[in-house]
């Protein structure tokens, strides 16, 4: 982890009506890192968010920016060294995007083609079509008018991004595009990220670590999103995770424990014989692949004897040490045998995992994850340094095979369920 580039010290405050917005909240905000706000509604998000660019001053408590107070610093030069994306996006409507995208380097002082230039690298950056830089805001789409506001907020390149419910206007594909890009930018731009949402499943996939607060300001659990899910700090957090907190939860172990079994898998130009001697009583199907080992089917070898040369589609596959344990039961669930198939990144039959096995993989792994945590919480040992609970299971890419990886299927549904069922189509036909 990252050391803090803002901390939160024992802040509150209390509006002039008396309403106590944040209680005594301490927070530590890292820095190439994001960090979520999240809680019910009314319960100081966005007043903690505000405090931190000074639009709303704290009663006590202070924060400092790479350990200096910032209420010695002077408020324009300190707001100009954090982009702010809200909600809406909040952008001039009577400015082109591409004048949008350059407010703040103009304020700064750069010349207008300079921050052009800038402007124009940042819509690349954040997928927008070089196209739409002379479109007004009401020209756009509440999702590429979001793209606009992350474009804009990022263009003196600021080492802090503070961002208020930005993706909560959009229909939920446009979010899940936003939420992908924003990890993809992070991943390239490493900023510290302070983001305000009301939606735990946008904290746990875009949060390193994620605070929960209840109404009244208060911090319920500061946690990486795995640790909250398998360790809920009281009811009140359980309850905001919602009921099937342990599926999601899989979704930080990485396939890679999984072990696959080869054996039920054959070409497609294997005789019946072959075939037949790779089934068991237990597992009566075989997987066929074409002959570069692209998966084309499920069949029967019995079957396959008397010439019925059928296949069962094989539905969804994961990629075997990239995707989650949580894809990987879905494949799983979702198969009509019962087993999911496992491929490397190009495509290829790796092996396939029946139901009993994902179980054991994730007997294994919640195992595994508590001996981590009992280590790190151990004094002396040296793994507290490593943060090995939570942090060690992002540090493997879980991220890559977890949410993301989880958000890649979903994302890219079309493909990833599209291609392989019209693959098992077409070898379906070929078989016959
Ligand atoms: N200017 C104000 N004067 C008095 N009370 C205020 C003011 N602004 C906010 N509040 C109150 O402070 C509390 C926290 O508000 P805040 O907007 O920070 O919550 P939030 O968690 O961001 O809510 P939401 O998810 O609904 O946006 C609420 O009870 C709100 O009514």
């Amino acid at each position: 982890m990252f050391g803090a580039l803002i901390v939160i010290e024992d802040v509150s405050k209390r509006y002039p009506d008396g309403t106590v917005a944040v209680d005594r909240l301490s927070l530590e905000v890292p820095d190439r890192s994001i960090t979520v706000l999240v809680g019910p509604s009314g319960c100081g998000k966005t007043t903690t968010l505000r405090m931190i660019n000074r639009m709303i001053e704290p009663s006590s408590g202070r924060i400092l920016l790479d350990g200096a107070d910032i209420q010695q610093q002077p408020v324009n030069a300190l707001r100009r060294s954090m982009g702010y994306v809200i909600q809406n996006a909040g952008l001039f409507q009577h400015r082109t995007v591409i004048d949008n995208i350059a407010t703040v380097p103009r304020l700064l002082g750069w010349h207008r083609q300079r921050a052009r230039a800038r402007a124009a690298e940042l819509m690349e950056r954040v997928g927008l079509d070089a196209s739409m830089a002379k479109r007004y805001p009401y020209q756009l789409s509440g999702g590429q008018q979001q793209r606009v506001g992350v474009a804009r907020a990022l263009a003196a390149d600021p080492p802090v991004l503070l961002m208020d419910e930005p993706f909560s206007a959009v229909d939920p594909v446009v979010r899940r595009g936003l939420q992908e890009e924003l990890l993809r930018i992070q991943e390239e731009l490493g900023k510290a990220i302070l983001f305000v949402t009301h939606d735990i499943d946008e904290a746990i996939r875009l949060g390193d670590q994620v605070a929960v607060l209840r109404t009244g300001g208060r911090l319920a659990q500061f946690a990486p999103p795995d640790e909250l899910l398998s360790s809920p700090a009281d009811p009140f957090v359980a309850d905001f995770l919602g009921a099937d907190r342990g599926i999601r939860g899989l979704s930080f172990f990485t396939s890679a424990g999984l072990n696959l079994d080869p054996a039920p898998v054959v070409a497609v130009d294997a005789t019946a014989k072959q075939m037949a001697k790779r089934v068991t009583p237990d597992v009566p199907y075989v997987l066929v692949t074409d002959v570069d080992g692209k998966p084309l089917g499920w069949a029967e070898p019995a079957r396959w004897a008397e010439g019925g040369k059928t296949l069962t589609p094989y539905g969804q596959t994961f990629e075997f040490g990239r995707d989650s344990l949580r894809v990987a039961l879905d494949c799983a669930v979702l198969s009509p045998t019962g087993w999911a198939v496992g491929v490397d990144r190009t495509g290829s039959v790796v092996g396939v995992a029946s139901q009993e096995s994902v179980a054991t993989a994730i007997r294994a792994a919640h195992a595994e994850r508590a001996v981590r945590a009992r280590d790190a919480a151990a004094p002396g040992t040296g793994a507290r340094g490593t943060g090995a609970p939570g942090t060690g299971a992002r540090g493997t890419g879980a991220r890559g095979a977890g949410p993301a990886g989880a958000a890649r299927r979903g994302g890219a549904g079309g493909e990833a369920g599209g291609a392989p069922g019209s693959a098992a189509g077409a070898g379906a036909e070929a078989a016959q």
